[in-house]
């Protein structure tokens, strides 16, 4: 049999908040190696599963991940060696019972998520061929996603002092993915352009978006509508606006604390509804709290006919949140983001329930991220028709979006 796990080797790497996070690699007895690293939220869902730190800060760097890697190298190891790294549900389940907890908080989601996207990564290297194409088979890896590029960041991710952590541009007008990074590019620099002529700092936040001290979120759409049309193109036709207000992070004692004002779940719903009347937005991921359920509904009664409206905290990757979420008719789309679930089977099982339901996918890098492009193969094999990974100006960012040029061209 081809692909028995031999080794399994993990290392401390650091993410793009100069952190520690783990880097796996994967070792069949043929000698074939798959490598994945893990990244890092700070806008985190309560019900993530968990990411296994050290106790003890490192001297000069964030609190490391050598207990993770024990893990790995030594039980995970242990329970996986002789396996197929083409048994990926029997490896992510043996990880699962090894662990035994709801949340993956003995052995770590980190350590498991490494290797586990590592064993595919060694399958496609067994193979030869590209990843994308091992994990979407012979249905999948048909159409490239749309990028949704964070041009204004916000929030946890900046100390631009505005509520909303994201501001994205859609640019759904472009003929092929290559073109949408053009325009994603186009726009950016123009964006950079009118910030600077009003004398607004052009420095960026976690995600590569720009990070200027405006006072409202209202104030960062105006702009990015200008820098859209300073690049030539039409706003609502050829580049929409999407948002990220990541609401759990503003919500606190019952209330939005939003600019200035304690608000209620209905007049967050009010503020959304009057924004997207004005202003071409597309798609709003966590308009509301991650535990506001009663809010979720009436968000998406109001505006779920007319606008994407994306769980990212509410549903965690967790096909189990996403079934209530289905059930209750809240959201009409979902976030993807492997880590906060934790094995690439679960990761897949909840694409295909949100698929079948008919809610949407956006596919997503973490806000510490790594050069490390899975998320791009990913996106790709299960059609998931979008993908956030920040903005066009950071490596760990376009290391997503040059690899899908890379798989458009290969697949054209
Ligand atoms: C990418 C995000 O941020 P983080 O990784 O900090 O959760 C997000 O909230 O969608
Ligand atoms: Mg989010």
């Amino acid at each position: 049999m081809q692909g028995l796990i031999k080794q399994i080797k993990g290392r401390e790497i650091l993410d793009s908040r100069g952190n520690p996070t783990i880097e796996v690699d994967v070792i069949t007895i043929e000698g074939v190696l798959g490598r994945a690293a893990v990244p890092s939220g700070a806008s985190t869902g309560e019900n993530e599963a968990l990411e296994l730190r050290d106790k003890e800060p490192k001297r000069y760097l964030g609190k490391g991940v050598t207990k993770a890697i024990q893990n790995a190298e030594g039980e995970i190891l242990t329970q996986l060696q002789g396996l197929s790294v083409f048994n990926q549900k029997q490896i992510d389940h043996s990880m699962i019972s090894l662990d035994g907890t709801e949340n993956k908080s003995r052995l770590g989601a980190n350590a498991m998520l490494g290797v586990s996207l590592a064993c595919s990564r060694a399958a496609a290297a067994t193979l030869n061929i590209p990843l994308y194409q091992y994990l979407g088979g012979i249905q999948g890896s048909r159409s490239l996603p749309t990028p949704l590029f964070n041009i204004i960041n916000g929030g946890a991710h900046a100390d631009s002092g505005i509520d909303i952590q994201e501001f994205m541009i859609v640019p759904h007008g472009a003929h092929s993915f290559r073109e949408a990074v053009r325009f994603g590019a186009e726009v950016y620099y123009q964006l950079k352009g009118l910030l600077a002529e009003k004398d607004f700092v052009t420095a960026v936040g976690d995600e590569g978006g720009f990070a200027p001290r405006l006072d409202t979120s209202e104030e960062a759409i105006q702009f990015i509508i200008q820098a859209i049309e300073a690049a030539g193109h039409r706003p609502g036709i050829d580049i929409s606006i999407a948002l990220d207000p990541a609401a759990s992070e503003f919500f606190d004692g019952g209330y939005y604390h939003f600019e200035g004002k304690k608000l209620q779940s209905k007049e967050m719903v009010e503020y959304y509804k009057n924004l997207a009347s004005i202003y071409p937005i597309v798609s709003i991921e966590d308009g509301l709290d991650e535990q506001d359920w009663d809010g979720w509904s009436l968000l998406t009664q109001q505006l779920g006919e007319q606008l994407q409206l994306v769980g990212d905290d509410i549903f965690v990757t967790n096909s189990r949140f996403l079934k209530k979420g289905i059930q209750e008719h809240v959201a009409n789309a979902i976030l993807i983001k492997p880590n906060q679930i934790g094995t690439l089977t679960e990761t897949l099982d909840t694409i295909q329930e949100a698929q079948k339901a008919g809610y949407g996918i956006v596919m997503s890098h973490r806000s510490a991220d790594t050069e490390d492009s899975f998320i791009s193969d990913l996106a790709v094999a299960t059609n998931s028709g979008q993908i956030k990974a920040g903005s066009v100006a950071r490596s760990e960012r376009l290391s997503k979006y040059n690899q899908l040029i890379r798989i458009e061209e290969q697949l054209s």
